[in-house]
């Protein structure tokens, strides 16, 4: 793992999420005009208070006026309960909409993303931001939502209501207020490295747990358990640490809170005094002034808590973002050649892994619409690497590739999906027929697997499938999606075996009617094709049809007729 994929910036997270929740603008004003109204139907419960403290100690006070100020408080509490409970719903909405269309970007752009930038960074980095990350912001909505959207209003509607009562009293508040100010600056400058760093030790640990578990079979060959056991413990001892740190700030935090708390209501109490001893004020208006400060400091104190979520939240999403606006490979779009319709054309093209040596030196070839092209070349001679440059797998070093827009690719590591036997098909055409997904599995000759039901479970936990049924399953998907590209990169089968026969069967199927590129692991698909081209060391060393390379007597035709031996003793 060299480097990890990129943060977004707090001025990127910003526009990215204003620009997701572009298509919500009005439910957004809604969320504004009803949170508004109903906090501000909430500052008659204060205001009646107040008026009816004046009224008791006036003497003027009767049943008569407190059961009906008693109505109009339970009706004002009715009414604004219900209109925040709407301006939540509201808001959650437009938040789950959002979440949504930004993990759908997320998966569309970690697939699309090269595959040296995913591996240089370990894909535990992409699982983790697309697992932890999207479950951290989709978990803090039941938390942070009703908070925010109540405070925000709260804290503007009740400053507006002390300034109508009397100016200084939202004046004492105000002066009070650089304190929560200074308590939340604090929180902000220190929190984000600390949920950054607990995040972080969550992907390093995802990390070990994904290699733990792909490399199984190389941890129980070499006995190398304990070791990869002690490598999660330590990578799990410092989510701990990270974890541990993150709470002992929230601690902090609540010291500086129950501060600002004691000091504003303070503020108000004198300030109280000072307006009722000059005739400025009444116990009333004292009453309803401190209530609706005490109102105030309900939601910021519990915004400064769901800071602590909401901080984490954005860390998440700042990672998220970050994934999404890593730009389309804006390097490969400007080597790509004009378009070359169903042909392929590389021109000099060059490629290296990260820093390594040049793999593909100086590749330039031609494979016109509809023509069929075998890869050979010895173990290591780069040519599964060529298929993926040719692919748009890995965006060449130099030079330029053009392929067709549709390109399908059949590689070594054939996955089979969990689930059923149409979901592994219909992956690549959803609404393909039954008749359609027979048809495909009976061009690539996979008897065997269209004598199972399409609805049998296969993956893991299912109905297991040999390597070669594997991969008659990945061709007769290919057929079916139907590309204008087919590149085979198929694993090797013994020369002159049963698999063999079949395999050259399924890749001939696949490969009709289409351009082609295959990497031939066995020399019977190459003699097949139009033309062969022998790959050494990164570089074309030979070209022509079948028949021109036995003839050459160069490298081709030495594993022809190795090959040949080996189908004769296989056969
Ligand atoms: N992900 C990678 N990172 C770094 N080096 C790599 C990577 N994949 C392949 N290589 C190196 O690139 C070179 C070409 O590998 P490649 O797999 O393309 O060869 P190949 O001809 O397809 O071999 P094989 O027939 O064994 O699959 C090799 O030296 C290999 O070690």
């Amino acid at each position: 793992m060299t480097g990890a994929l990129p943060v977004a910036t707090g001025r990127e997270t910003a526009r990215e999420v204003w620009r997701l929740s572009r298509g919500h603008r009005r439910q957004l004003v809604a969320v504004g005009v009803v949170g508004i109204a109903s906090t501000a139907v909430g500052l008659v419960v204060p205001a009646a208070i107040g008026w009816l403290v004046d009224r008791v100690q006036a003497g003027t006070a009767d049943l008569g006026t407190v059961l009906t100020l008693t109505a109009i408080m339970m009706v004002s509490a009715i009414l604004g309960a219900a209109g925040t409970a709407v301006t939540i719903v509201l808001a959650t909405r437009v938040y789950h909409s959002v979440l949504a269309n930004l993990r759908e970007r997320l998966v569309e752009r970690g697939l699309a993303l090269p595959q040296q930038l995913v591996e240089a960074a370990g894909t535990g980095d992409l699982i983790s931001r697309s697992s932890d990350d999207v479950t951290a912001v989709a978990d803090a909505a039941p938390a942070v939502i009703p908070v925010l959207t109540v405070t925000a209003f709260t804290i503007v509607v009740s400053l507006g209501g002390l300034a109508a009562l009397e100016w200084p009293y939202a004046v004492a508040f105000a002066v009070v207020l650089p304190v929560y100010v200074l308590a939340l600056r604090w929180y902000l400058r220190a929190g984000p490295a600390v949920y950054r760093a607990e995040r972080t030790a969550m992907s390093a640990r995802a990390q070990q747990l994904v290699e733990s578990q792909r490399g199984f079979a190389t941890v129980l060959g070499f006995g190398l358990g304990e070791q990869r056991h002690r490598t999660v413990l330590t990578a799990s001892w410092a989510v701990a640490v990270q974890s541990l740190r993150a709470r002992a700030m929230q601690s902090m935090l609540n010291g500086r809170l129950n501060v600002a708390e004691c000091l504003s209501l303070a503020a108000v109490l004198v300030v109280g005094f000072v307006l009722i001893d000059n005739g400025a004020s009444t116990v009333g208006g004292a009453t309803t002034a401190m209530l609706l400060v005490l109102r105030l400091l309900g939601p910021v104190n519990q915004l400064m808590f769901v800071i602590d979520t909401l901080q984490s939240a954005l860390a998440s999403l700042s990672r998220m973002i970050g994934v999404v606006t890593i730009p389309t490979f804006a390097a490969d779009e400007t080597r790509q050649a004009a378009d070359a319709g169903a042909a392929v054309r590389l021109q000099e093209v060059a490629f290296r892994y990260d820093d390594g040596p040049l793999v593909l030196d100086d590749i330039t070839l031609d494979i016109p619409s509809g023509h069929r092209v075998a890869v050979v070349g010895a173990s290591g001679a780069g040519k599964s690497t060529l298929a993926a440059v040719i692919a748009g797998i890995h965006p060449p070093s130099a030079g330029t590739v053009a392929r067709p827009d549709s390109t399908a690719v059949v590689t070594q590591e054939i996955h089979v999906f969990a689930g059923t036997l149409r979901d592994n098909l219909t992956l690549a055409v959803p609404d393909a027929s039954d008749h359609d997904l027979h048809a495909a599995l009976g061009a690539v000759g996979a008897t065997a697997i269209l004598d199972l039901a399409l609805d049998t479970l296969v993956g893991v936990g299912g109905h297991p499938l040999t390597d070669v049924q594997a991969q008659q399953l990945a061709l007769a998907r290919l057929l079916l999606a139907d590309p204008e590209l087919a590149i085979l990169d198929e694993a090797t089968a013994e020369a002159g075996s049963t698999h063999s026969g079949l395999l050259d069967l399924a890749s001939e199927a696949a490969l009709t009617r289409r351009t082609g590129l295959v990497i031939a692991h066995r020399l019977s698909q190459a003699a097949a094709c139009d033309r062969i081209i022998v790959l050494e060391h990164g570089r074309i060393t030979e070209t022509g049809t079948h028949a021109e390379l036995v003839a050459a007597g160069g490298v081709y035709a030495t594993a022809w007729s190795a090959w040949q031996e080996g189908v004769g003793g296989g056969g």
